[in-house]
């Protein structure tokens, strides 16, 4: 991973409550967030470290929930391994999302139940097609959050994710998956993709949920 240019006074007494208070202005003001530099530096050391450990532990990703999974490489390319707290690492990771959750559901009354997320790999031309992250009604995932873990991305490497603001957006606003950049956007109202990328590119992707299971009914995490 290429050094931290990370700021020293980004991550001072005031950190993550400032960073927290932005991202909650952003989300009930335009419904997106996108922070540089969010992650703090020993925890994007950590998952940087651990992503590009775990290799053989990633599986191709597939489209659609537990029961209708499917494998489509017209769609995605990109292999997964979700994040568990079974390592200090993933335990640090998950920390840090609970806190964000906290304070988002205290600031903007989301409800926000569980979360899930994985690592992502996408090797060079791997993409990830224009999608939505969930479906409105069935109010499933409500808030994604992916977390980019490259150090010295370069803006002519393109692996670029584009945000469209709606379904008629076709220009799309660029995110660079740049070192310890976090994306965060309602799931239901943003469609997205990944273009494709001339490096690897390693990134955490993850979905806050509302609890589902108040019907009486468990509903597992895909
Ligand atoms: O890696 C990214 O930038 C976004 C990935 C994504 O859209 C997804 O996994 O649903
Ligand atoms: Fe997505």
């Amino acid at each position: 991973m290429g050094a931290i240019a990370y700021q020293a006074s980004d991550f001072g007494p005031t950190y993550p409550h400032d960073l927290f208070e932005r991202i909650a202005n952003d989300l009930r003001g335009k419904g997106y967030s996108i922070q540089p530099q969010a992650i703090p530096p020993h925890l994007v050391w950590q998952l940087t470290t651990q992503v590009r450990q775990i290799d053989d532990e990633f599986a191709p990703a597939g489209v659609g929930r537990r029961d209708d999974f499917q494998r489509n490489q017209f769609i995605r390319r990109d292999e997964i391994c979700w994040i568990n707290g079974d390592t200090a690492t993933g335990q640090s990771w998950l920390d840090w999302t609970a806190q964000l959750q906290q304070f988002l559901n205290r600031r903007l009354f989301l409800g926000l139940f569980s979360f899930e997320s994985h690592y992502a790999h996408y090797a060079p031309g791997d993409f990830y097609k224009r999608h939505y992250d969930a479906f409105r009604g069935q109010a499933n995932r409500v808030l994604t959050v992916v977390a980019y873990l490259n150090g010295d991305w370069q803006s002519d490497e393109g692996g670029e994710m584009v945000l469209y603001l709606d379904d008629t957006d076709q220009q799309g606003i660029k995110v660079l998956p740049a070192l310890g950049t976090v994306a965060i956007f309602l799931s239901e109202e943003f469609p997205h993709e990944v273009l494709c990328a001339k490096r690897h590119r390693y990134s955490i992707a993850g979905w806050y949920r509302l609890n589902n299971s108040l019907a009486g009914r468990i509903d597992p995490p895909r």
